[in-house]
Formats: structure tokens, sequence, C-alpha cells
């Protein structure tokens, strides 16, 4: 069988009495970014920090690009970049002597290029000679994933990579992220509780709750997996009255905006014909199919 680059295979984790993972079970492909996702305390970071051989597992597999993360951390922190919540900085230092310290310890080849590259990339070049203690949430954050990046790692772990950042940051981050892997072929593993916003740049989803995977897969797998139907706003000059239409359930948000229940994707556009013949579509959104939707409902249903 093929390997995928981050196996997971019957991941047991207690610290001392809290069993904190009960059973991971996924799989990452080279090139994916990935989205773990659940709630607080789920023990996100806690795999991360296994992936990455810092802490050790109680029981099952792992392997990172063919690496035993409980053997072998060494390769697999040479060859990725983490960021966490702490972040690992030196606040006594400025942002270009920290970076200047970690592309020592990676041996990093024109290393003062390669810095002056990420300080631009991440708008630091402004603030690069001040102590990183002064720095904003923000800013940290920026140099924390500057720090990631320095020796080009084939694999990123981003433990909640865009808190503190204010909505400006949030879209340059994602955006650089998504670069970096169109680019690079960086393969990303990517902790968040704020759905949305992971929600354009993952290729797939590991959604995971009470030490365990709940579900694994693409947006579309997911969706067809969970999503039973659809609802449809419409605005339109459609004058109905009631709560079914031919045989789709509806409900009036506004005068011009409906709300329909449709079981299929195929549904929708019959609908929509039957509308248009009667009236006027000015637009037409399935609201429930996002990200966080999605979720909610998995959850729901694994209760
Ligand atoms: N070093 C540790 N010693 C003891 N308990 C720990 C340790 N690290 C984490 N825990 C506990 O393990 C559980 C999972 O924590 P973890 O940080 O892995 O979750 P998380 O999903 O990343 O949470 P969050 O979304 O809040 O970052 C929590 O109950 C936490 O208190």
């Amino acid at each position: 069988m093929r390997e995928a680059f981050i196996e997971v295979n019957g991941i047991r984790k207690s610290y001392n009495e809290q069993l904190v993972l009960e059973n991971m079970n996924f799989t990452v492909d080279k090139g994916e970014i990935a989205g773990l996702l659940g709630p607080n305390g789920s023990g996100k970071t806690t795999m991360i920090r296994l992936l990455n051989g810092v802490i050790l597992p109680d029981e099952g597999k792992m392997a990172v690009d063919g690496f035993n993360p409980v053997k072998d951390g060494n390769p697999i922190r040479s060859m990725s970049g983490i960021v966490t919540e702490g972040a690992g900085l030196y606040h006594e230092m400025n942002a270009l002597d920290n970076l200047r310290f970690f592309a020592q310890i990676y041996s990093v080849d024109q290393a003062e290029k390669r810095i002056g590259q990420l300080l631009e990339q991440f708008e630091l070049t402004a603030h690069k000679d001040r102590l990183v203690g002064t720095y904003s949430t923000g800013m940290k954050k920026r140099l924390a994933l500057a720090k990631a990046l320095i020796h080009d790692p084939s694999l990123l772990f981003l433990d909640e990579p865009t808190n503190g950042l204010d909505p400006e940051g949030i879209k340059s981050v994602m955006y650089y992220l998504k670069e970096l892997n169109k680019q690079e072929g960086t393969t990303i593993l990517i902790c968040s509780h704020v759905l949305h916003q992971i929600e354009d740049i993952c290729n797939k989803y590991i959604f995971m709750d009470s030490g365990r995977v709940i579900v694994e897969g693409t947006h579309e797998e997911i969706e067809k997996q969970y999503l039973k139907d659809f609802q449809l706003k419409v605005e339109t000059d459609l004058h109905i009255i009631g709560d079914i239409y031919y045989s789709y359930p509806f409900i009036r948000l506004n005068e011009k905006t409906l709300i329909f229940t449709v079981p299929s994707k195929e549904a929708v556009s019959n609908l929509l014909k039957l509308i248009l013949n009667e009236s006027s579509v000015y637009s037409a959104e399935i609201l429930n199919r996002d990200l966080e939707s999605l979720y909610f409902q998995v959850r729901r249903e694994n209760k």
C-alpha cells in the first residue's frame, strides 16, 4: 500500500491520568493542506507535538515522510517548520537577530538574502531592529511564521496561525500559505477553530472530537456524507404564501428573500426554473454547505 506523507495509526496519548487522544487515525498526502479541526482541548496541539517528536505516544504508530517521530525527531524537525502558541522567539533580541540565530541552527544557505525576503514578505523590514518583546501579538505571529520558514521546510505544522492577527494580517498570511503550497509544494497541517479562515486554503479536513477523528475528507466528500438537504436563499419578486412551493418547504426572511429546503443539488436548478417561470431571481445561494455548517452537522451526528 502507498504510504501517505503523514500517517497516524491508532495513536493514544494521556497526560498523567487524563486521556487526551484515544484512537487517532488519519493521513495527509504530500503537497496537501490539511485542516485539523476540533473544539478547545480536543488534543490538536498534542497531535502536532507527537508528530514533531517532542512528546511520545502511549500506543500507536506514526510516520512523517517515512520517519518515525518516536525515534527520528531530529530529521523530522529539520524538514519541518512549526508555529505554535508559544512561538519560541527570543524576546530580548531583535527580529533580525532572531532570524539570524535560527538560520544558523538550520545552516541556511545565503541566510541574509533569505532573511531579507522573509522580513519583506511578512512586512517586518521596518521593525527588524526592534526587540521582539516590544512587538504586538500580530507582529510576533508574523515573525514566528518567518522563523518557521527560514530553512524552506517541506512540511509546516501550524497551530492556530492566525490567532492575534487583524483581518488584513489573516488575509495576507492565508494568501502566502496558499502561494507557498502552490509554488513549493509545501505540505501544511493547520490546526484551527476559526473555520471560515481556513476554508479557502485546505484541500482536506480532519474533524476530531474526544480524542478521535470523527470524519476525514475533502469538503465535497464530507458534504456528500453529511449534508442531507440544502438551504437555498433566493432573492426574488415571487409572491407566494404558505410554507410550501411545489414540493419545496420555505420560510420568508423578508419581502424579497425566501429560504427553501431542497433535497439535493440537482433540485436547485429545478426549483429555480419553477420560480423563473413566474418571476425574476436576483440571487441564489446555498447557506448550509460552508465548512462551519458542515462541522456542526458532523458533530451533531457524532454525539
Ligand atoms: N503538558 C501537558 N500536561 C498535562 N496536560 C496537558 C498538557 N498539554 C495539554 N494538556 C491537556 O490535554 C488536553 C488537550 O490539549 P491540547 O492543547 O492538545 O488541545 P487543543 O485541541 O490544541 O486545544 P486548543 O484548541 O485550546 O488549543 C487539554 O485538556 C490540556 O489541558
